[in-house]
């Protein structure tokens, strides 16, 4: 649908990003002013690697055009309420996972007035030449692509990205108590960044998984049909899911050690049916209950994972919500290195709302030290670099919204 309208990928090896991409970071002083917001640069520092380092917006939300170049580790962007930096981070997101990390309450992604959002980056891999993304929404039609088309051919489009984020947002209490599915997503697109095989197990239990339902809803009889691919396909997918927890559990609760409020606490996980059980048993015992309610009732997708923080002690407040969610993907990150994964980008949106200066001091701490690039917003009109300050390689965007 875009073939005309939008130019081909360039040869991004010849360096002809650079022509393509405005690259506008070069001095202290304000370096761009687009319609919507503006963006006035200040730099110190150091050329990361890899990390992304051009960022094209049309038409996303309050911004019409943004040009920008990210030449440091961190990039700090600051502004008002509403000015726009959180669009930003979702103009990554987008590139990294071809959707937006906000609900529909957002309202429509697409700028007022305009016909389509188009986002496009330069992000430059490890071991890579530099790859380029672009994202393009039109109506009710999004579609992104990747150019060299390093992992496309294998169908994992939707899983698969070189560029890798992990954004610490706010809402970070819906993943902790919210449903378990949106847990189970959390787990198992870190389960499948260990190990890539995991998106077509889990395609092909979710297939199996529908197959059994059906079955269940014509009458039962021919359930037990699919009951062996089930139950093959379900250990499968509890295999890498408790390899990856045992890991994940241990760096979490190295990194709880620096938190109080966190002594003791642990990372459980549910595979779906009962310890000391076989799956097979599982669903002989449970084989009238699932008669009634119409679906099967035990097995991975109805596994979960909790924070348990000791006994008697319930629930977080927002701030240490964020906390733990935080350590969570820390956690995840440190998993992924320990396998030679790509870095992630961390997308750090406020990260000081509802912390106090030490910890949020504490956590960006935390971030840093990984080495990976950050983007990260924060409220300020005057520039105020805050927890960020002391920061080496540091990049501060302020963000103006000029209509
Ligand atoms: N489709 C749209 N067209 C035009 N403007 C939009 C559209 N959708 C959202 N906006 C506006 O874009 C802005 C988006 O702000 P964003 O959340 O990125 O700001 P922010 O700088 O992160 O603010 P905060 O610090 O309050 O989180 C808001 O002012 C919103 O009203």
């Amino acid at each position: 649908m875009h073939g005309r309208e939008y130019p081909d990928p360039v040869d991004l090896k010849s360096g002809s990003d650079m022509e393509h991409f405005n690259i506008v970071a070069e001095s202290p002083s304000p370096a761009f002013q687009g319609s919507g917001p503006m963006f006035h640069v200040e730099h110190s520092g150091l050329t990361p690697d890899p990390g992304l380092r051009s960022l094209r917006i049309k038409s996303l939300r309050n911004i019409r055009q943004l040009d920008l170049a990210i030449d440091t580790r961190t990039l700090l962007l600051t502004g008002a309420n509403g000015a726009g930096k959180t669009s930003v981070l979702e103009a990554i997101y987008l590139l990294a996972r071809g959707r937006t990390f906000r609900g529909t309450k957002s309202g429509p992604l697409t700028t007022q007035g305009e016909p389509y959002t188009r986002v496009e980056g330069v992000y430059q891999a490890s071991g890579y030449d530099r790859i380029r993304l672009r994202y393009v929404k039109e109506g009710a039609t999004a579609a992104r692509d990747i150019h060299p088309p390093l992992w496309m051919e294998t169908g994992d489009a939707d899983w698969r990205s070189p560029l890798q984020v992990k954004l610490i947002g706010e809402n970070a209490q819906i993943l902790l108590e919210g449903d378990p599915s949106l847990r189970r997503r959390f787990l198992d697109w870190n389960v499948f960044h260990v190990e890539h095989r995991f998106a077509q197990i889990h395609r092909d239990f979710t297939r199996v998984l529908m197959q059994r339902n059906a079955a269940i809803r014509s009458g039962g009889g021919q359930q037990g049909l699919w009951d062996r691919s089930f139950i093959a396909l379900a250990e499968s997918i509890d295999r890498r899911r408790a390899a990856f927890h045992a890991e994940w559990r241990a760096y979490f609760r190295a990194l709880c050690d620096d938190y109080p409020f966190l002594q003791g606490a642990d990372l459980r996980y549910r595979r779906g049916w009962p310890d000391g059980w076989e799956l097979g048993e599982t669903l002989a015992s449970l084989a009238d209950q699932e008669l009634a309610r119409g679906y099967t009732l035990a097995g991975p997708s109805r596994a979960d994972f909790c924070v348990d923080w000791g006994e008697g002690r319930r629930g977080f407040s927002r701030g240490q919500a964020k906390i733990v969610v935080a350590l969570l993907q820390l956690a995840a990150e440190r998993v992924h290195r320990a396998h030679g994964r790509e870095p992630v980008i961390w997308l750090l949106d406020d990260l000081e709302a509802e912390l106090d200066r030490t910890m949020a001091e504490r956590l960006w701490s935390a971030f840093g030290s990984t080495g990976n690039q950050v983007i990260a917003t924060r409220v300020a009109n005057d520039g105020d670099p805050g927890i960020f300050g002391g920061t080496e390689s540091l990049t501060m965007f302020h963000v103006e919204h000029s209509g």
